[in-house]
């Protein structure tokens, strides 16, 4: 049975259990639950802490675990990701009241709240800078209010936290971070279970970020309509009973189906339509 490590709270928990509903496997009914048994697919989850995740993978009682990866790098854990999610994107970034630091070198003998004491540590030693850092559990933006650190490094979505503070980036991104799909660094990704796993999980990606357009064009037509729609492999091109013309079916990004709607009735195709695919694989 492939065991899987799942986040039981945060912004990984809804969209992560969304996701493997989407991919067709049973989900706790409860947030309470901390485990459950999914028979039909061979599979059971574990809900724990996200910080936890890599770390049990690491240790190989678990197969297989969803978590973030800011922290899969802040746990230090022997742990690797094998697939990203494409949820709870966000970047990790320094911030301060504005004025107060303007680069990295600025942070010298100043002290940076976070969370996420593994990856700042690292990121002042990599960059020989000497700074202090204080280990907060969340809620870092006050921090500088309420005078523990001058610096914070946090994660930024959309940034209205920090603005709700008065605080402003500064600096480069830390790092950028996404949900992601860990295993222990070495085990075999090969493995048919894992495999068949996150060829589940690629099914639900790519039916959330591709749509299926058919329409009909002119055979003269075809190659600029071909080109505006290649599709994944290369569009199924059949023919129509009105001779001259020819019906095409192609993936296309949801993001650019509207753009390239438009293009192709401007090259004179027709009957173009769009379908929201459900599951696939690739
Ligand atoms: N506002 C956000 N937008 C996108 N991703 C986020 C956001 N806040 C946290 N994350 C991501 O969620 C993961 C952290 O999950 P975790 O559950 O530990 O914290 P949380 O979502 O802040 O919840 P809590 O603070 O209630 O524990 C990290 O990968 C982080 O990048
Ligand atoms: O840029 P934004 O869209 O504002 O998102 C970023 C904020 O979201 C998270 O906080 P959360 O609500 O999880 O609280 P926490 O700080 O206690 O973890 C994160 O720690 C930031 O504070
Ligand atoms: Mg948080």
């Amino acid at each position: 049975m492939l065991r899987i490590a799942v986040p039981n709270k945060g912004s990984l928990s809804g969209p992560a259990a969304d996701m493997l509903h989407e991919a067709g496997y049973r989900q706790r009914r409860e947030s309470k639950e901390l485990r459950t048994v999914d028979p039909v697919n061979d599979v059971e989850f574990f809900y724990l802490r996200p910080r936890d995740i890599a770390i049990y993978v690491s240790s190989g009682r678990l197969d297989i675990g969803i978590t973030g990866r800011d922290l899969l790098i802040d746990s230090g854990a022997h742990a690797e990701e094998i697939l990203p999610l494409g949820f709870a994107r966000s970047t990790f970034r320094f911030a301060s009241k504005p004025g107060a630091a303007e680069s990295l070198a600025d942070l010298a003998g100043k002290t940076v709240a976070t969370s996420y004491e593994g990856i700042v540590a690292k990121h002042l030693a990599d960059s020989g800078v000497d700074a202090s850092v204080v280990h907060l559990d969340g809620a870092v933006e006050t921090a500088i209010e309420l005078g523990v650190a001058e610096v914070i490094a946090d994660v930024v979505e959309t940034g209205t936290s920090l603005r709700n503070a008065g605080l402003e980036v500064f600096g480069e991104p830390i790092m950028t971070s996404e949900a992601i799909v860990v295993r222990r660094a070495g085990a075999d990704v090969e493995e048919p279970k894992v495999q068949q796993f996150l060829r589940r999980l690629q099914g639900v990606l790519v039916a959330r970020t591709y749509v299926m357009m058919d329409y009909d064009c002119r055979v003269e037509q075809l190659e600029k309509a071909v080109a505006l729609t290649p599709g994944l492999e290369s569009p199924t091109v059949s023919p129509l009973h009105n001779e001259g013309w020819v019906a095409v079916r192609a993936m296309v990004p949801t993001k650019d189906a509207q753009r390239i709607m438009d293009d192709l009735y401007d090259i004179g195709a027709r009957a173009i339509l769009t379908t929201a695919i459900h599951a696939c694989r690739l």
